[in-house]
């Protein structure tokens, strides 16, 4: 018997990581799906048109780069529901709007004209009868220190150049925006409390809360 069978996931089941830039959803949402045989959507970074250009010069490309994840992530949610669920998704479509659009938006780094049609547009697309949401969202937390230590590991160039004071006030924007989330359940995760990659078997008690909060969602 397979874990996914184990703890009662139903293999339907659409999961999606949230969490802030480093934290560790791309290595959480590949070690789940290898784990319950789920398939992923990743968010692909390495060909994103925009994502270098956005760094430089967060005023010029801030709108363009909101509309082009929004259609990425609505593209990849449409396939997941009609490929029938079984996945899980690093990064949910709730983050673009409710920290990144808004964030750069009340920051001035994205004008009010861009960020009413952004935000039209995402609210047209989103937030409808019609739009399925995850049955489960996995919101990964840890401290600033630690997040700036991944981010800096990790290494990629963009995000060097980028001041700490982005990386903070993303911190603070992703704690507020956790606590009033409510639209799927939420279990929350904080990386002190597990080591997938020292022991990927601490995996297996992951799965065991995801389960309970599937069964119990608590909101
Ligand atoms: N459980 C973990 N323990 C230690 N380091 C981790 C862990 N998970 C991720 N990392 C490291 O943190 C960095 C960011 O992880 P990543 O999964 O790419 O984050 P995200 O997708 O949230 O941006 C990577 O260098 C990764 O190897
Ligand atoms: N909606 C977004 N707006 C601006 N930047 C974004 C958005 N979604 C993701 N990003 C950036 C942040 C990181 O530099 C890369 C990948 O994110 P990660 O959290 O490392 O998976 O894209």
């Amino acid at each position: 018997m397979n874990l996914r069978e184990k703890y009662g996931i139903p293999n339907n089941a659409v999961i999606t990581v949230a969490g802030t830039v480093g934290v560790g959803k791309s290595t959480m949402t590949t070690a789940l799906a290898e784990a319950l045989q789920f398939k992923t959507s990743l968010e692909r970074v390495n060909d994103n048109p925009y994502l270098d250009k956005f760094y430089k010069d967060f005023e010029r490309w801030s709108f363009h780069l909101q509309i082009y994840f929004l259609a990425e992530r609505f593209k990849e949610q449409k396939k997941m529901f009609e490929l029938g669920g079984g996945f899980i998704q690093d990064r949910s479509i709730y983050e673009d709007t409710g920290i990144f659009a808004k964030m750069h938006y009340d920051k001035g780094t994205m004008s009010e004209v861009d960020y009413q049609t952004y935000t039209s547009l995402f609210d047209a697309m989103v937030m409808t009868p019609y739009f399925p949401h995850p049955d489960l969202l996995i919101y990964l937390e840890g401290s600033l220190e630690d997040i700036l230590y991944r981010i800096k590991e990790r290494g990629r160039e963009m995000e060097q150049e980028t001041p700490n004071e982005y990386w903070q006030e993303m911190h603070m924007r992703y704690e507020k925006w956790i606590n009033e989330f409510n639209a799927c359940p939420v279990l929350r995760l904080n990386i002190k409390d597990y080591d997938i990659q020292e022991d990927p078997s601490s995996i297996e008690s992951i799965i065991q809360a995801i389960s309970n909060t599937i069964k119990n969602p608590l909101r």
